[in-house]
């Protein structure tokens, strides 16, 4: 009875009976999130085919990924740079590039797509995948913001269908949020907790609630010190020391905002905004707006609330 219970509450389907065991990962959008995992799913002996919509790009993760590893390596082998170099290469060569998803999804035991934060284009995305990829692919979503069960509705996989939202950057931070929607499988779930663990990150289990845990709390936070400076409460030099140093955070909040991107956190802030307009702690910030409509997106584009060049 408990089990069928269970079943009910993650949405049974015959087809999801079993763990899938994740070897096999195509990983949709090589840019900041893409290349990340990609790199810490090859670091860990999984098959990772990165995929985008050019060569170039891809070029450009694949650079992206090596320039991680060099940093890891530093570490991890500070005293054997050799074997270091051997570990570049190995995981190197567990990473290919594909321009075309179709034909990419054939062979994997996950899709986990890490593109642009827009509902339509990952629906239409995952809804094209959905005809090509094995019964047994588990598909997921590292959207910041959108609820799963709205990505996975134009799919036939909703119990196959879940979040793995990492955090940026993706080799350091140790947290994946894990998110079942109410027709994920307790195997589907089971199977994203496995992989996040055999990564080496420690996952939480979220429902599917707006931002989840994580950004739930802190996007309204980074909002917040925005508001308080144009109040004039504070400069962002002042602002962000006092967020390090009183309370130990590695980055002050313009710092971080910038090191996601203005445009990310904005896009998350006015979803919420628009599904609850009356509640203060979605309330918008006049220099975020005119930020990111000057196209001053933080770090990856040379110019935030801070200047990069
Ligand atoms: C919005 C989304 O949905 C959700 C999110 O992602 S929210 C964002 C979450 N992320 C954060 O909050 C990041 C907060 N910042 C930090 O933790 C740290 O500042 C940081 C890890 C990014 C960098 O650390 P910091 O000490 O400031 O700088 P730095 O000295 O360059 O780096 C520290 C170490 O991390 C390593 N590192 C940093 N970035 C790296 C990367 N991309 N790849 C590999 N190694 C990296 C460095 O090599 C360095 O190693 P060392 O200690 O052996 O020298
Ligand atoms: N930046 C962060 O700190 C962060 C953290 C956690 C989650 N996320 C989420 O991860 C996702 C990706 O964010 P990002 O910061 O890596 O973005 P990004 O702009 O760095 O990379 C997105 C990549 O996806 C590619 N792309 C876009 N449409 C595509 C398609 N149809 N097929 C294949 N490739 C496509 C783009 O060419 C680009 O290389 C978003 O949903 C974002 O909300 C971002």
């Amino acid at each position: 009875m408990a089990f069928f219970a269970h079943q009910i509450r993650r949405g049974f389907s015959s087809s999801a009976v079993r763990n899938v065991v994740i070897k096999q990962v195509t990983i949709i959008g090589g840019g900041q999130m893409g290349a990340g995992i990609a790199q810490v799913a090859a670091s860990t002996g999984h098959s990772v085919t990165l995929v985008d919509t050019s060569d170039d790009i891809l070029k450009k993760s694949i650079k992206t990924i090596e320039g991680s590893l060099k940093r890891v390596v530093k570490k991890k082998f500070a005293d054997k740079p050799e074997a270091g170099e051997e570990f570049i290469q190995k995981v190197l060569k567990n990473v290919s590039t594909s321009t075309d998803a179709g034909s990419a999804v054939k062979s994997s035991d996950l899709v986990l797509e890490a593109i642009v934060e827009n509902l339509k284009i990952k629906q239409d995305l995952f809804s094209r995948l959905d005809k090509l990829a094995p019964a047994h692919t588990i598909f997921a979503s590292n959207t910041s913001s959108l609820p799963i069960s709205d990505i996975s509705s134009t799919t036939n996989r909703l119990d196959r269908f879940g979040g793995l939202h990492f955090f940026n950057p993706v080799p350091m931070m140790k947290l994946v949020e894990v998110i079942g929607t109410s027709s994920t499988s307790q195997e589907t779930f089971d199977s994203l907790l496995n992989f996040s663990k055999v990564l080496g990150k420690t996952p939480v289990s979220c429902k599917d609630t707006p931002g989840f845990i994580v950004n739930r709390l802190f996007v309204p936070y980074l909002y917040e010190a925005v508001r308080l400076y144009e109040r004039g409460h504070g400069s962002k030099e002042d602002i962000d020391i006092a967020m390090k140093l009183g309370v130990g955070y590695p980055m002050g909040p313009f710092e971080l905002s910038d090191y996601i991107g203005l445009d990310t956190i904005k896009f998350i802030m006015d979803g919420w905004r628009e599904m609850d307009p009356d509640n203060t702690l979605f309330a918008p910030s006049e220099l975020m707006d005119k930020l990111v409509a000057e196209g001053k997106l933080g770090k990856k584009t040379g110019e935030g609330f801070y200047k990069y060049k």
